[in-house]
């Protein structure tokens, strides 16, 4: 067998094109460009590469971004009063905290100092709460674009066992959540897990999303299994790519996988914010 791909730079350049059409309905109806804030604290180049497609891809559906770019010496309290004062600014829509940030900072709290309205790129605790309560909020970037891009191509999850590797609070764990709410089995697994190999052989659905290059062979991979590769260390996956592909029924390429298609679900969550900021005002 040899997989068909799931081409996430095919499905994320149809959401952009709805949400071009949705950000020119709301110019027409508001008079205003929506806006997204992205902050970057230090000046790791990855993620200034990153923080730079984001901005761009704004750019290409019509809404405006602001770039707020912090030295990486600042404390957790000024990045907290950044955070906060564009929470409280009417002109900003979303907010997306370029993660990591340096690791005398404390993530969480700089993440809470961004309103629940503007966590486009669902990263609050409120978001996640929502998420796991299927109440309808924003959904972590990634895991929002995996799904999406799953759902594009109908793939089935209910009964379906997944095996998630990785259980980061904006990644692995809410991307398991989102598949048990699909009625999907959800296995776990992550660095400390004995006999990864074991757990991913049981696997219908494996998504990987540690940042380990090819920490997943192909020859673990069920033959027929679905494997979306969420890695994007160095710009590689997580999973052995050839040999994974010959088992695989459908699989994720990195590049034109899960990273278009987490920066599609921001953009996406950032005009529905703008929708919603406005409808609050009325
Ligand atoms: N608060 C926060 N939210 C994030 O969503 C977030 C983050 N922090 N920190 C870093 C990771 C990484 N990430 C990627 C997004 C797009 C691509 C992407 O589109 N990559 C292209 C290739 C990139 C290239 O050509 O250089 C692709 O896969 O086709 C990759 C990685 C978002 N992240």
């Amino acid at each position: 067998m040899t997989a068909k791909i799931l081409d996430g730079r095919a499905i994320s350049a149809t959401i952009l094109d709805r949400v071009t059409k949705e950000v020119d309905e709301f110019v027409r109806e508001h008079g205003r460009v929506p806006v997204l804030a992205t902050v970057l604290v230090g000046d790791d180049p990855a993620s200034h590469t990153y923080v730079r497609m984001k901005a761009n891809r704004c750019a290409k559906v019509g809404m405006q971004s602001r770039r707020i770019e912090l030295d990486a010496t600042i404390s957790t309290e000024t990045l907290v009063a950044q955070i906060r004062q564009l929470s409280a600014d009417p002109e900003v829509d979303g907010i997306l905290l370029q993660h990591p940030v340096p690791e005398h900072i404390d993530e969480r709290a700089a993440f809470e100092a961004i309103a629940p309205s503007k966590d486009v790129d669902g990263v609050t605790r409120t978001s996640f709460a929502t998420m796991a309560f299927d109440e309808g909020g924003f959904h972590s970037a990634t895991p929002g674009g995996i799904m999406a891009l799953l759902d594009a191509y109908d793939i089935p999850l209910a009964g379906k066992h997944a095996v998630v590797v990785g259980r980061s609070p904006i990644l692995g764990k809410p991307v398991g959540m989102l598949l048990l709410a699909r009625d999907a089995t959800v296995t776990y697994c992550h660095s400390r897990t004995v006999a990864l190999a074991d757990h991913i052989a049981q696997a219908d659905v494996v998504v990987a999303a540690v940042g380990r290059p090819e920490l997943i062979r192909g020859d673990w991979i069920k033959p027929g299994a679905v494997v979306v590769d969420a890695g994007y260390a160095d710009n590689s996956g997580d999973v052995e790519y050839d040999a994974a592909a010959e088992r695989a029924s459908w699989i994720t390429p990195v590049p034109g996988g899960v990273g278009p298609m987490t920066i599609a679900t921001l953009i996406a969550q950032t005009i529905r914010a703008a929708y919603e900021h406005e409808r609050e005002k009325a």
